[in-house]
C-alpha cells in the first residue's frame, strides 16, 4: 500500500518537510495550504521538488466552508475553488479535501449541501480533479462520517467521494463498522491519526493532541480493517496536528511516523515484518564516564566487584549476582544523537550509553529493528571484537542484543578478560529496572519504539510532580518483568541537559542492602521526616519498621499484589542507583513516592528525572 503524510504533521519549511518525508520512505504527501502559502517556491517548483524526491502529491487541503450556503455565497465559493483547481493543476495534484462547513452561513440542509457539492465536483471534473468530502468532528451541521457519506451518495457525481479521517470518526465515538458498507471506490482518501483519550473540546483535542497510530488510545487498526474491507486502495496517509511534533526536528518525526504506519500495516496483515523477538532479561547496562573513580566507589559500596576488563578498550565489567554494569572510560562519550534533542548543548560526564538485552535470537531482533527503521550499529567495533547485533534507540541509547548463555552464538563476555577479585556476599541480585529520561520531543516515539521494535508491553502513563515541573513516566516491560524500562519525560520543553538515568537493583532485603551500602561509605538520599509521618497515617506499620525506614531513607508503597520498599544512592554525573525490594509480585515503580524523591534530589543538589 502507498503511504503518505500531511505536511502539517512535520515541522519546518515546506522543503524541510518534503525532504524528511522522502528520507523516511513515504511515497507521497498531502500538501497543507498554509505550507504552500508560506513557501517561496512556485507551485511548479514544488511539483518538481516532490518529483525529485520521489513523492507524489496525493492531496491538496483543506478547502473550507463550501457547501450548504445561500446561492450568492456559493457562487463566490465556486470562483474561489476554481482558483484552487488552477493552482492544483500547476502543482500536479488531482484530489482536494473539502471539510464540512463550520460557517455560520451554512444551513442544515442535506439536499442543498449535496446539490452544491455536485456543482463543485462538476467544476473539479472539468479540471480533471476529484473532491474528497470530510466530516470535521466539529462541523456545523455535518460532523460524522456517515452523514458526510449520505450527502456524497445523494450528490452522486463521479468526481465526488468521501475522505475518512480516523480522528474525527473515533473522537466522535462513531461506530467504524458502518465503513464496511461504503463502496471502496467512493472513499477517495484515508487520513490516519491516533490521540490520547482525553475529555476535552474536540477541536482543541484534534488540533493539539493528535499522535501517530499506536501512540494514543484509539483502535486505529480496527478502523483500518473496515476501510480495507471496502476495497479502498488509495494511500494510507498520516495527518497529525500535534504541538510537540510542530517543534521537533522533521527528520526523526518522519521516521517515527513511518514506523507507526509499518506497525499499523503489520497489525492488519498488510505488511510482513520480521517477527518481534522479545528480550528475556538485561545482560548489562553500560555507563560512560570521564573518571571511573566515583562510579567505582559507588559500585563497590553496592557490593559489586570488578570482575573483568575488555581486551581492547578501557571498559570494566562490574558484577554482583546477575547484575552487570560496564564502566567505559573511553573517548566515545555519550551517544551523539542525544545532542540533537538537548538544544545542541554538549553533554559530557557520566551517563548511561548502552543496554544489553538478552535475546533468544539476536540477529532476528536486529532484523526487526532495522525493518522498523532503527539505526543499525556496526557489528564489530574493532577487528578483534566479537560481532554483536546492536541498534540505537530514539534517545541514542545503544541496544545490544545478547545471548550470554548460548554457547553457539557470539558472546559479548568473550571480549572480556577475567580479573582477580573477591566476591562479596550481598543482597543485590540483578537489575530490576532502568529509568531513562527521554528527550522532550521523543517520548511518544520512545514508547512506540520499545513496544514495536522490542516487543515490550507499554504500561499506563503516570504523571509525577517534581518541585520544578511535572514528569510523565511510562514503563515498558516483558511478560515476566525480567525487562522493565521506565521512560520518563518532563512536561515542558527544556534545553537543560538533565537527562537523568537510573539503574534499580533488585534485592530481597532492602534494609540490609541499604545498611551495607552505608557502612561501605555510600550516601543514601535523605528523605524528609514529613514523609514518614504520612506513611504512618496511610499504612499500618510498626514503630520499629518506621524508624528503620526513617533512618535509612527507605520509601514504601503497596499495590494489590504486594509491597515495595526502595531507597536511592547519591548521584554521579547523571546516574544514580536505586535499591528495590518487590514482595509478592508488586508491579509498579513507587510512582507515589517519586515527588518526594525528586524533591529530595533537588535538595541534595543532584539531578532530576529518571
Ligand atoms: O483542523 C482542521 O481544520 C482540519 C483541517 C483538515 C483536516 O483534514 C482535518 O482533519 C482537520
Ligand atoms: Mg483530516
Amino acid at each position: 500500500m502507498r503511504t503518505s503524510i500531511a505536511t502539517v504533521s512535520l515541522s519546518g519549511s515546506l522543503t524541510e518537510k518534503l525532504t524528511a518525508a522522502s528520507r523516511a520512505g513515504f511515497d507521497g504527501v498531502e500538501i497543507f495550504e498554509n505550507d504552500l502559502l508560506a513557501s517561496p517556491l512556485t507551485p511548479e517548483e514544488i511539483r518538481d521538488r516532490c518529483a525529485d524526491l520521489g513523492l507524489s502529491i496525493d492531496l491538496y487541503q483543506p478547502m473550507r466552508d463550501i457547501e450548504a450556503v445561500p446561492s450568492d455565497e456559493f457562487a463566490r465559493n465556486l470562483r474561489r475553488a476554481e482558483r484552487k483547481f488552477q493552482l492544483m493543476r500547476r502543482l500536479g495534484a488531482d484530489t482536494v479535501l473539502v471539510c464540512s462547513s463550520v460557517s455560520p452561513l451554512a444551513v442544515d440542509d442535506d439536499v442543498l449541501a449535496a446539490r452544491q457539492l455536485r456543482q463543485l465536483a462538476e467544476v473539479a471534473q472539468q479540471f480533471g480533479m476529484r473532491v474528497a468530502y470530510e466530516a470535521l468532528a466539529w462541523g456545523r451541521h455535518v460532523s460524522t462520517y456517515d452523514h458526510a457519506w449520505r450527502i456524497v451518495e445523494r450528490a452522486d457525481h463521479p468526481a465526488l467521494g468521501t475522505c475518512l479521517d480516523s480522528f474525527h470518526i473515533l473522537a466522535r465515538g462513531s461506530d467504524p463498522k458502518g465503513i464496511q458498507d461504503l463502496p471502496g471506490e467512493k472513499i477517495f482518501f484515508l487520513q490516519l491519526a491516533d490521540a490520547p483519550l482525553l475529555a476535552m473540546d474536540v477541536l482543541q483535542w484534534s488540533r493539539h493532541h493528535r499522535c501517530f497510530p499506536g501512540q494514543g488510545g484509539f483502535d486505529v487498526a480496527g478502523l483500518l480493517r473496515h476501510v480495507l474491507s471496502t476495497g479502498y486502495d488509495g494511500p494510507l496517509s498520516l495527518e497529525v496536528f500535534n504541538d510537540v511534533f510542530r517543534q521537533a526536528e522533521a527528520g526523526p518525526t518522519a521516521v517515527d511516523a513511518r514506523r507507526s504506519l509499518l506497525v499499523l500495516q503489520e497489525s492488519v496483515g498488510a505488511a510482513s515484518l520480521p517477527a518481534p523477538v522479545v528480550p528475556t532479561g538485561v545482560a548489562f547496562a553500560e555507563l560512560v564516564t570521564p573518571d571511573a573513580q566515583p562510579l567505582a566507589a559507588l559500585l563497590g559500596a553496592l557490593g559489586f566487584a570488578r570482575t573483568a576488563r575488555h581486551r581492547g578498550k578501557p571498559v570494566d565489567l562490574w558484577q554482583q549476582g546477575e547484575a552487570r554494569i560496564l564502566v567505559n572510560t573511553g573517548p566515545s562519550g555519550l551517544p551523539h544523537s542525544r545532542l540533537r534533542s538537548s538544544g545542541g548543548t554538549p553533554i559530557d560526564g557520566t551517563g548511561l550509553a548502552a543496554l544489553g538485552l538478552e535475546s533468544p535470537d539476536p540477529a532476528g531482533a536486529a532484523r526487526r529493528a532495522e525493518a522498523l527503521l532503527a539505526p543499525v550499529l556496526p557489528r564489530r567495533r574493532a577487528p578483534q571484537d566479537v560481532p554483536l547485533d546492536a541498534v540505537a534507540a530514539p534517545d541514542g541509547t545503544e541496544l545490544f542484543f545478547c545471548a550470554t548463555d548460548r554457547l553457539e552464538l557470539p558472546n559479548w563476555l568473550t571480549d572480556f578478560e577475567d580479573l582477580e577479585h573477591t566476591r562479596e556476599a550481598s543482597n543485590v541480585h540483578r537489575i530490576d529496572h532502568l529509568a531513562l529520561t527521554q528527550p522532550w520531543h521523543h517520548f511518544d516515539e520512545a514508547a512506540l519504539f520499545h513496544r514495536s521494535v522490542l516487543g515490550l508491553q507499554a504500561q499506563q502513563s503516570v504523571d509525577v510532580a517534581d518541585p520544578y515541573g511535572l514528569l510523565r513516566s511510562r514503563a515498558v516491560t516483558n511478560a515476566d518483568g525480567s525487562v522493565r524500562i521506565a521512560l520518563t519525560v518532563g512536561a515542558a520543553p527544556t534545553d537543560d541537559t538533565v537527562h537523568a538515568q537510573h539503574i534499580a537493583l533488585a534485592t530481597d532485603d532492602v534494609v540490609a542492602a541499604a545498611r551495607r551500602f552505608r557502612e561501605a561509605g555510600g550516601h543514601l538520599l535523605p528523605i524528609p521526616g514529613n514523609y514518614y509521618d504520612d506513611l504512618a497515617a496511610r499504612f499500618d506499620l510498626t514503630e520499629e519498621e518506621l524508624a528503620t525506614y526513617r533512618e535509612l531513607g527507605i520509601l514504601y508503597d503497596r499495590d494489590e499484589h504486594g509491597v515495595f520498599r526502595h531507597c536511592y544512592t547519591h548521584t554521579v554525573g547523571r546516574v544514580f542507583f536505586e535499591l528495590v525490594q518487590r514482595d509478592t509480585g508488586y508491579r509498579g515503580y513507587g510512582a507515589q513516592n517519586a515527588p518526594v524523591r525528586l524533591a529530595a534530589q533537588h535538595a541534595a543538589g543532584g539531578v532530576t528525572g529518571g
